[in-house]
């Protein structure tokens, strides 16, 4: 039988406690190889907090977390197996692009000339002798990487890479990362909007609070999401019981007098209601689409899509407007340096973070 190939990624049971905030509950998953995972989580549930730990830069109250099947201090050669773009540290605003990446280069113990080789992978090697300070975020982000991928790695840790991107540098990041991972490589990356990395990710982890609520491949996610009929008849009571005459349970009266019918086709009601005596005047298919599935798992929150004429019936009842959950901060509203406009303060500016630099929390 052949030996079990360890997952690039494996955290058990891992759990972080900041005094009375618990970040990280207990959390289980794996990375699968040469996958492209996304780790989503609205803001404050754990997923930087997990990331560190993994990277060996937090200390877990309890669990475990291993990279290629070994805790990340054993690992023989650190920066060959895993490079990561953490978001808690500034470039120097005054050292060229080229100048930060043979700093990092020397301390990691590869060539000088890896540096040029990693400005031209990120498409930044006709700024190679600007100051970093001068870089607008998305060259920022692109340095960022360049330095992670100093020590050819054959995993990629990023948190919140496309975070204040415009729609050109998410489209380059995507395609920057479907080829890492298709030279078989493994990327995990964080991101609290589903919909940034909808196109990007194959496997998701998605955590709430905390705790795990979804592991699994995007496109089972995708599957499992289900589209009701919004039909509006003569008769929706009669039409509703016509149909759970025929087993059709999921049938819930709207606002607008129309009547949801989940987990039927448009001409299976159709007979029905004409068996019922009743007339159907219009349907219209809503479909759930993947960002509201993601609210819904991880705020207990359903947002009704455009197309609904009311969410009402559907999923836990929603009250509207509903604040946003932040750990640790309960009922407060969202913690200094949450919500931050657009743009990086300092205190977000991404950071090329070795796993061996910096010791534990
Ligand atoms: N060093 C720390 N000291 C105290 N509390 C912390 C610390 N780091 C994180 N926390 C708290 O732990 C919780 C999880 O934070 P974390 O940054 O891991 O979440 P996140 O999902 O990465 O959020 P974001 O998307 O906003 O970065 C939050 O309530 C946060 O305030």
């Amino acid at each position: 039988m052949p030996a079990r190939v360890a997952a690039p990624i494996e955290v058990r049971g891992l759990s972080k406690s900041f005094k009375n905030v618990t970040a990280v509950s207990d959390l289980s998953f794996s990375v699968p190889h040469g996958s492209i995972t996304g780790f989503l989580g609205p803001n404050g549930s754990g997923k930087t907090t997990t990331l560190r730990m993994i990277l060996g830069l937090v200390r877990p109250s309890d669990g475990t977390s291993a990279v290629e099947g070994v805790p990340i201090r054993a690992l023989r050669d650190p920066a060959r197996t895993v490079g990561a773009v953490l978001d808690s540290q500034s470039l120097h605003p005054a050292r060229t692009a080229l100048d930060h990446l043979k700093v990092y280069a020397s301390a990691i113990g590869v060539p000088d000339a890896r540096a040029r080789q990693v400005l031209a992978l990120v498409g930044l090697e006709d700024v190679a002798g600007r100051k970093a300070g001068g870089f607008s975020l998305g060259m920022r982000q692109r340095l960022s990487l360049a330095t992670a991928l100093l020590g050819d790695p054959r995993i990629l840790v990023l948190d919140e890479p496309a975070n204040g991107l415009d729609p050109e540098g998410i489209a380059w990041l995507r395609e920057f990362l479907k080829g890492f991972a298709a030279s078989g490589r493994t990327v995990l990356v964080s991101s609290h909007i589903l919909r940034e990395v909808e196109q990007t990710v194959d496997t998701l982890v998605i955590v709430s609070r905390g705790a795990l609520v979804y592991q699994g491949r995007m496109e089972d996610l995708r599957k499992s999401q289900q589209s009701r009929l919004l039909v509006a008849s003569s008769s929706p009571a009669a039409l509703a019981t016509a149909l759970a005459a025929r087993g059709i349970v999921d049938a819930r009266s709207l606002a607008d007098g129309r009547l949801a019918v989940t987990g039927a086709a448009l001409d299976v009601v159709q007979s029905v209601a004409t068996g019922a005596g009743v007339t159907i005047f219009g349907a219209v298919a809503e479909h759930i689409d993947l960002e509201q599935l993601f609210l819904s798992m991880t705020t207990g929150q359903y947002v009704a899509g455009a197309s609904a004429a009311s969410p009402s019936g559907y999923g836990p009842p929603p009250a509207y407007p509903q604040q946003p959950h932040y750990p640790g901060h309960p009922g407060a509203g969202p913690p200094p340096g949450y919500g931050a406009p657009a743009g990086y303060p300092p205190a977000y500016a991404p950071h090329p973070q070795g796993p061996m630099s910096g010791g534990p929390r």
